[in-house]
């Protein structure tokens, strides 16, 4: 790709007589190649002038930034009130405008982003649809998979890949700091759907009204003919859907009631699977699911309603739900030859995990076991809730590490013991594949295991156990003990 500085500028409204060729644009100096433009944004960790010219060194050719600077530069500098708006504006223009090429669905919320992603990425694939999924787990283009490194890609990069794909459809998550960073700006969505908002992230937004607002103003970037899908099931959604209303954006709603709405929800089953009868303009319809939990319920209507606004009919949408295989760490089930039951959820929120665990105990004839752990530097304010609700609804806990983020570990375990002091049945233990092999040996016929806070992300700590995450300990730690015959549900 080759564009001119001016060319470039003119979307920012900025004049200047820049004549220069930018064949990239950077955030990060460190990534700097020759021709590129290096977008300095004052972080929350470092301030990004500060690499101006370690950026000038490795080959920047021009530098934009939020901040008035001391010195002439060598290169052109362009002072802009926001850094990360303008990066914003500036990659949609340099990769050609690249939402206008596919149906761009934004999922938005605090749960339930990656698992709607994914219904709907299957249900338009099961019928005969090219689909983009940008998300948590992985960034799929054209049909290739490439590693996620954040849940909504910068600017940058989700342009650049917006350009590559030669998809038709788009489904991705919108993350709140995605939506707080600019990393989607201006209307560029055909959809804006929003699953749910409940305790998470208030290290970044310091408090829900803020985080609500956020991801508001995801229905602010829909396309002239974009329409909003609100799930209703909670407060905050009812809210959302209000205003929207109000502030005249279309949008509908999906829940559990009817509230004028021309598809419903009317009775649904959670386990062994999920089952829905619902309405769908005045005719019946039932759905019958391999996964499980009463999230999914409102997961599946979510997309089901996103896939009838797009054009697909009650049995096109249906027939591919029914064959939906799960995604990767949500609720996946391995079911133990001795009759036991191990489950691995990514819940790692209050409402999430309340969600998995009483799936769990739904599963569950016997005793259940609750393993988790809590990510540091990430909110801790959710941790007592999630320790509670735990101690309210499964048999025994044990709380043991998840990603130490550079915390030392001594640290969060003193942190771990002082979470679990109120309650007798919390047992702290440091080390995560000891604690998914003690739980094992537990098991009895009827009873039930679940892991949470992981799902299939890799172990960033040495453990016993020199496994990747928590799906392989179980398989190897059941290898290891002479088991055959286990089956997962992935
Ligand atoms: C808290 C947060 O959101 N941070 C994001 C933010 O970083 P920042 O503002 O703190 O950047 P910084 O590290 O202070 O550096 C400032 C600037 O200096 C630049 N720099 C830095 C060093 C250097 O040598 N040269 C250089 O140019 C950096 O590239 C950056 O542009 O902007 C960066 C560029 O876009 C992001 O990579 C970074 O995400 C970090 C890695 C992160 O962990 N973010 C998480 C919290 C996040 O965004 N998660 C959400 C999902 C959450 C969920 O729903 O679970 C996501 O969408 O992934
Ligand atoms: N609709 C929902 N409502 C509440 N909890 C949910 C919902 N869907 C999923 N969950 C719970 O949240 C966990 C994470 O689900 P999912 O990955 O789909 O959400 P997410 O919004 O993508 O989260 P993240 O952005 O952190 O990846 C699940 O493992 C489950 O425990």
């Amino acid at each position: 790709m080759k564009k001119t500085l001016i060319g470039l500028l003119e979307s920012l409204e900025i004049q200047g007589n820049e004549d220069i060729d930018i064949t990239g644009i950077q955030l990060d100096s460190r990534k700097i190649k020759d021709g590129d433009l290096f977008v300095a944004v004052s972080g929350h960790e470092s301030d990004g002038h500060e690499f101006i010219h370690s950026a000038i060194e490795n080959g920047a050719v021009a530098i934009i930034g939020e901040k008035k600077l001391k010195e002439i530069l060598s290169v052109p500098y362009i002072q802009v009130c926001d850094s990360r708006k303008a990066l914003s504006i500036l990659a949609n223009h340099f990769y050609d405008l690249p939402h206008h090429k596919h149906k761009m669905i934004g999922i938005t919320g605090t749960n339930g982003k990656t698992t709607t992603s994914y219904l709907l990425h299957h249900i338009l694939q099961h019928n005969g649809k090219t689909v983009a999924r940008l998300g948590t787990v992985e960034y799929v283009i054209n049909g290739d998979k490439r590693e996620s490194s954040l849940t909504t890609p910068d600017a940058i990069l989700l342009q650049q890949m917006l350009h590559e794909s030669e998809d038709e459809y788009v489904v991705m998550e919108v993350s709140s700091h995605g939506i707080d960073q600019y990393r989607v700006h201006g209307p560029m969505f055909d959809y804006a759907l929003f699953t749910n908002l409940s305790h998470e992230h208030l290290d970044y937004h310091k408090d829900l009204e803020n985080y609500y607002r956020t991801k508001k103003k995801l229905f602010r970037c829909l396309k002239n003919e974009g329409k909003g899908l609100v799930g209703t099931y909670g407060s905050w959604g009812e809210r959302l859907y209000e205003e929207l209303a109000e502030e005249l954006i279309p949008s509908i709603s999906f829940g559990q009631s009817s509230g004028g709405e021309s598809i419903y929800l009317k009775a649904y089953q959670t386990v062994p699977n999920v089952n829905l009868v619902f309405d769908d303009n005045g005719k019946e319809q039932v759905i019958q699911m391999k996964i499980q939990g009463e999230h999914n319920v409102y997961n599946a209507i979510g997309s089901y309603i996103c896939a009838r606004e797009i054009g697909l009919s009650p049995n096109e949408v249906i027939e591919a739900l029914e064959t939906f295989e799960g995604v990767p760490g949500r609720f996946e089930t391995v079911e133990i030859p001795n009759g036991a039951r191990a489950f691995i959820d990514y819940a790692h929120t209050p409402d999430g995990l309340q969600y998995a665990l009483q799936t769990a105990k739904e599963c569950t004839e016997q005793s259940l076991y609750h393993i988790l752990g809590f990510r540091a530097k990430r909110d801790c304010s959710k941790r007592e809730t999630m320790v509670e609700i735990s101690q309210n609804l499964s048999d025994y806990v044990f709380l043991t590490l998840d990603d130490l983020n550079e915390t030392e570990k001594e640290k969060m375990l003193a942190e771990l013991r002082e979470l679990s002091k109120p309650y007798q049945k919390i047992v702290v233990l440091d080390d995560r594949t000891e604690a998914i092999a003690h739980v094992l040996s537990l098991l009895r016929k009827g009873d039930g295991m679940i892991i949470t806070g992981k799902g299939p992300e890799n172990y960033t700590e040495e453990y016993r156990y020199k496994t990747r995450n928590d799906k392989e300990t179980i398989l190897k730690i059941l290898e290891e003990s002479g088991f055959e015959g286990f089956k997962t549900s992935l």
